[in-house]
């Protein structure tokens, strides 16, 4: 732009600056290295904070700071150079703070060809600047979560195309990067199914989720046909105005753990040294039972077990030996019952079997071959073969039974009365209890349902 004839008094130029609808100024080119600030209209001092009679005719080393003086005065230079209009983003610390500018500057050029002064206009973009640093930062905090997750990530959209993952995602499924890199959601369905023990309930439920819209899942156990064991997290992603934008998907490898709480679960509920259930399993499957059992008016059996003279058998051949006859006595029995029967050791030589659905009949008749079978065992040792003998005691549910106890009481105390006619027998020796009148065991005796 030609120079044009203006007034140098800052007061008349800033009322033509005025006229622009932006914030304005005007820099008087001195030389290539000083610059000064010829004036600024009313809205560029509303933003910047500098005010005409404080600015007017100051050079920008006396305005600004050093590093923001070396930054302005690049691109003045750039301008003055070019002798081009010059359009660009820049930073200023100002005393309101930091601030972001969309600038553009058109020069006035003499009739030398020297350029004398520049024309600058300038937008705050601070909100907008703002906007995408924040925008940066959510992205970056995203990519290192994603990065560094131990959970495999997926995120789909509501048309369950694949919109992000991560690798830890890609190592526990192994699906196919074309599959992926397709953003093909339903293919990755199908590849992440066919892994499963339960394909079709799986996919069933994905659906359901992704049908839901934004409902939450928590920790879901996922069995994989290699034997691992994942758990699932998903919950539906909203738009600020409640718009459904898909679904994001965790799965946890929690093979390890699930191991561990196998193990503790079985530990907890298994005698160590026979490997049948303990009598917390047998106590816990009493109360399930005998309530199933009042319920649909089935029958419920019990039968309690104890090795007789085992102390002899201890004394005789040592607590090894002893330890040897209790575990195969318990082998013996196992192939005897039912899958839905429980048999437990109680403690020492005391076992007990729970028969459901049994009537006492059936029990006895089981009882019987048990006491049989038991009266065959040989059990070896280094001083020759052990022989061992079992007493026991059956009842069945009564009508007038309160509490699972009674039932075991009656089978105690028909063990007792087994024990007392001379061992090796099973008490009732008919389908009708007869240990009524029997006296209850003693504290500290063979059977006890105490802890
Ligand atoms: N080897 C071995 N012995 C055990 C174990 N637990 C308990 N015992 C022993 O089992 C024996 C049980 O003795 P008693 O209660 O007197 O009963 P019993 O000798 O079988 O006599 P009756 O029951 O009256 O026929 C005791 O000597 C206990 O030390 C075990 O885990 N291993």
């Amino acid at each position: 732009m030609k120079e044009i004839s203006v007034n140098r008094d800052p007061v008349e130029l800033r009322k033509m600056l005025d006229y622009l609808g932006v914030a304005a100024f005007v820099i008087d080119v001195v030389s290539a290295d000083e610059f000064r600030l010829a004036a600024n209209n009313a809205r560029h001092e509303k933003l910047t904070g500098m005010k005409l009679d404080e600015v007017a005719g100051r050079s920008l080393t006396e305005l600004l700071s050093p590093e923001m003086e070396a930054r302005v005065k690049a691109n003045y230079r750039r301008c003055v150079t070019s002798k081009a209009a010059t359009d660009y983003q820049e930073a200023l610390d100002l005393p309101i703070g930091r601030t972001f500018w969309q600038t553009s500057l058109v020069p006035f050029i003499d009739e030398t060809g020297r350029v004398t002064r520049l024309l600058g206009t300038a937008y705050e973009i601070s909100h907008q600047v703002h906007l995408e640093l924040e925008s940066r930062y959510q992205s970056t905090v995203m990519s290192a979560y994603l990065d560094e997750s131990t959970d495999g990530i997926l995120v789909v959209d509501a048309d369950w195309r694949i919109k992000t993952w991560n690798r830890r995602f890609l190592e526990i499924w192994n699906i196919p990067e074309a599959i992926m890199d397709a953003r093909d959601g339903e293919a990755a369905l199908q590849a992440v199914a066919e892994q499963l023990e339960h394909p079709a309930s799986f996919v069933q439920r994905i659906r359901e989720l992704c049908a839901s819209l934004g409902e939450k899942e928590d920790g879901v156990h996922i069995r994989m046909t290699d034997g691992r064991v994942l758990e699932r997290y998903s919950r539906g992603l909203n738009g600020l105005e409640g718009d459904y934008w898909g679904r994001i998907w965790f799965y946890r490898d929690v093979t390890e753990m699930q191991r561990m709480t196998d193990k503790l679960l079985n530990m907890s509920q298994t005698d160590p040294l026979t490997g049948i259930a303990n009598r917390r399993t047998l106590m816990d499957a009493l109360e399930e039972e005998y309530r199933r059992a009042r319920r649909y008016g089935h029958d419920l059996s019990v039968l309690m077990l104890d090795l007789d003279h085992f102390k002899k058998i201890n004394d005789s051949y040592g607590h090894a030996a002893g330890d040897a006859v209790l575990k195969e006595f318990a082998s013996i029995v196992m192939p005897e019952i039912r899958a839905s029967d429980c048999f437990a050791r109680m403690g020492g030589e005391e076992f007990a079997i729970l028969l459901p659905e049994s009537s006492l009949h059936s029990a006895r008749l089981l009882a019987d071959r048990l006491r049989s079978i038991v009266e065959t065992l040989a059990c070896d040792s280094p001083q020759g073969l052990i022989g061992v003998t079992v007493s026991i005691g059956v009842s069945v549910l009564r009508n007038t039974d309160t509490s699972p106890e009674h039932l075991v009481g009656r089978a105690d105390r028909c063990l007792y009365a087994a024990k007392a006619e001379g061992r090796n027998r099973v008490r009732p020796r008919g389908d009708i209890e007869d240990c009524e009148n029997v006296a209850p065991v003693p504290v500290g005796g063979s059977n006890s349902l105490e802890a």
